[in-house]
């Protein structure tokens, strides 16, 4: 009940929110509705004026009938316009909050938990329910009324009626099964519906094509598919089945139970115990009655779907507000680093994960060193990467920089202050101008900063394949738009991080892998030339790597295995130690030989 009660409140404060008067204006529907409650009543006075030969009870009658029926039209019309109106703006005014707590939630984790993202399928899944859901809040506001109303006009005309009531209570319980039903279909709806977009957009974008193709897989793809499309399908399917046998059972109920009650008053009538007037009026409301039980039924059922959908909408703001007061922090980042950044017995594991992906690390990375971060695939470089940006929360431990909790820093200041090109890096699909510009959001429309960063990420080769320069739009799906190697994005994305001057951690997370080795060396040794340039700044630069003839270069190094820290110190530390680095880098020279 209190969930309902806040879900009604949320979609109401946002309905007034959107716009007060409109919000006004859809309850006009309600005021009509209840106008023409009273219309069998003027057939009855009606049917009693004609017995009477009363014409003037015939005539008051008819004016009332028709001043209603026209009112309740009007006040009709008006507020169905306006709530048609209201829910698609309070449905936009939804989504586009779902977008932005979704973009602005400061970390990554929920982005890899399967339970967030199943709430968030179902959220989409039921995509313009929450402006439905206005929808439902008036229509379950004019349904109440509307019964009550119904109610008290049945009483009045025979209290047999009432029982019929009764008869309406099997369809209430089955109303409960059925919303059971639903929510369970939902869930189990979720995760097939998720491998089902995956599965779409395997076979229908074009960065895998060329995999689905070359390896044949497009059968395999069509079949899992089909399979997903059932499994998502099959709930939804099975809950329909149920719903309109159990309704079908409970109308014939009720419609057996009216029955019955009528025969009942009409071998009353027929010995004049009652009216014909309420006679009439009675086989007027059991139709009535019926709707009202219907559309009683059906506002249980939409409350709980509302509950169901704000819910969800309240639980991703809830999820928010929690990670950021998670990150709650306020201290400024220095403006240089002095000291540098020491990690203290950090962990981490990812959501739902049976194991840590890091564990028992603790490092210092020294103001102005330029740091290598070596180690196999999967050793837990990239997340030690999102760990110092703050994009996971540490299992355990912490990170200062020069002394301060990163968990006490503001941590958008904190970003502001870092740069970096990532593993996954982004296609930007902007103009190249933009595409780059965007590391640094102050300077996105400054030709000549654009320039001096493509200049330093190495990356002004990537302009003599755009037919407009830096103008050129970028992206075949788009008017004009021009596609890119992986390398060439791979540039941009450098040029990216070469944006900020004055980080005071550059990351690198492989961001050459797309190059030739000679080109990343010659990269790399221009990174730490800056970096050792900008030392009164003291900015770390990190750079994860698997050629090791790069990492040669850097002041420290830091080999990671199995997301610990099997080794650390300068290359010639590492190549007299004998221990795993030197091997690895003697096996990588041999190759290169
Ligand atoms: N989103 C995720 N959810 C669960 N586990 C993950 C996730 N991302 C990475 N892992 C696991 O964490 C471990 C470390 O991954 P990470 O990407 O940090 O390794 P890496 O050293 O950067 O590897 P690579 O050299 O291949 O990029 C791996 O065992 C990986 O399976």
């Amino acid at each position: 009940m209190r969930k309902s009660l806040r879900g009604i409140w949320l979609v109401l404060s946002m309905s007034v929110r959107v716009s007060p008067w409109q919000s006004v204006l859809c309850l006009a529907e309600s005021l009509g509705s209840v106008i023409s409650l009273l219309q069998p009543l003027y057939l009855a006075w009606f049917v009693d004026g004609v017995l009477h030969h009363d014409t003037a009870r015939m005539a008051v009658a008819v004016a009332a009938f028709a001043a209603s029926t026209g009112l309740s039209w009007g006040l009709g019309m008006a507020g169905c316009d306006a709530r048609i109106r209201q829910f698609e703006r309070v449905g936009f005014a939804f989504d586009t909050e779902i977008a932005r707590i979704t973009a602005s939630i400061p970390t990554l984790d929920h982005l890899e938990s399967s339970k967030y993202l199943d709430q968030l399928q179902a959220l989409r899944d039921q995509q313009g329910a929450l402006g439905m859901a206005l929808n439902n809040v008036l229509n379950t506001f004019k349904n109440v009324v509307f019964a009550g109303g119904t109610l008290l006009l049945a009483a009045s005309a025979d209290l047999r009626l009432l029982l019929l009531v009764l008869a309406g209570v099997p369809g209430v319980v089955a109303t409960r099964w059925i919303i059971r039903w639903q929510a369970r279909s939902e869930e189990e709806s979720a995760e097939p519906g998720r491998l089902a977009t995956h599965l779409l957009e395997l076979s229908t974008t074009a960065g895998p094509g060329a995999e689905v193709r070359v390896f044949g897989l497009r059968e395999v793809v069509r079949a899992r598919l089909d399979s997903a499309v059932a499994g998502w399908r099959a709930p939804t399917v099975d809950l329909a089945r149920r719903t309109e046998l159990v309704n079908a059972a409970c109308e014939a109920f009720f419609f057996a139970s009216a029955g019955a009650v009528l025969a009942w008053m009409v071998h009353d009538a027929i010995r004049g115990q009652v009216p014909v007037s309420a006679l009439v009026l009675a086989v007027m409301l059991v139709g009535r009655l019926q709707s009202t039980a219907n559309v009683l039924r059906w506002s249980i059922h939409n409350v709980s779907r509302l509950t169901r959908t704000t819910g969800r909408f309240l639980w991703l703001r809830d999820y928010d507000q929690e990670v950021r007061a998670a990150h709650a922090g306020t201290q400024p980042p220095p403006a240089s680093l002095r000291h540098g950044i020491t990690i203290e017995d950090l962990a981490y594991a990812y959501p739902e994960a049976a194991e840590p992906s890091l564990r028992d690390v603790s490092l210092h990375l020294p103001a102005g060193s330029v740091v290598a971060l070596v180690g196999e695939n999967g050793a837990g470089k990239s997340t030690l990467v999102k760990l110092l940006t703050g994009l996971y929360r540490p299992t355990a431990g912490r990170v200062l920089v020069d002394g301060a909790d990163l968990a006490d820093l503001d941590l958008p200041a904190w970003r502001a202050r870092i740069s970096g090109a990532f593993q996954d890096y982004a296609r930007v699909e902007f103009t190249a101008q933009e595409s780059i510009g965007v590391g640094d959001l102050t300077s996105v429309d400054d030709e000549g900063e654009v320039r001096r960063a493509l200049r330093e990420g190495a990356g002004e080769d990537v302009l003599t394949a755009l037919p407009q320069g830096l103008g050129t739009q970028l992206g075949t799906s788009w008017p004009d738009g021009v596609e890119l190697s992986g390398g060439q994005w791979q540039r941009l994305a450098i040029a990216r991080a070469m944006m900020r001057t004055d980080p005071l951690l550059l990351l690198l997370d492989e961001p050459t892998a797309a190059l030739d080795a000679a080109t990343e060396h010659a990269l790399f040794e221009r990174y730490a030339a800056a970096a050792r340039a900008a030392g009164g700044r003291g900015a770390v630069t990190l750079l994860v790597t698997h050629r090791f003839s790069t990492v040669a270069a850097a002041d420290l190094v830091v080999v990671l295995d199995a997301g610990r820290i099997a080794e650390i110190g300068s290359h010639a530390e590492l190549m007299t130690a004998r221990g795993h680095y030197a091997e690895l880098y003697e096996l990588q020279a041999r190759g290169y030989r």
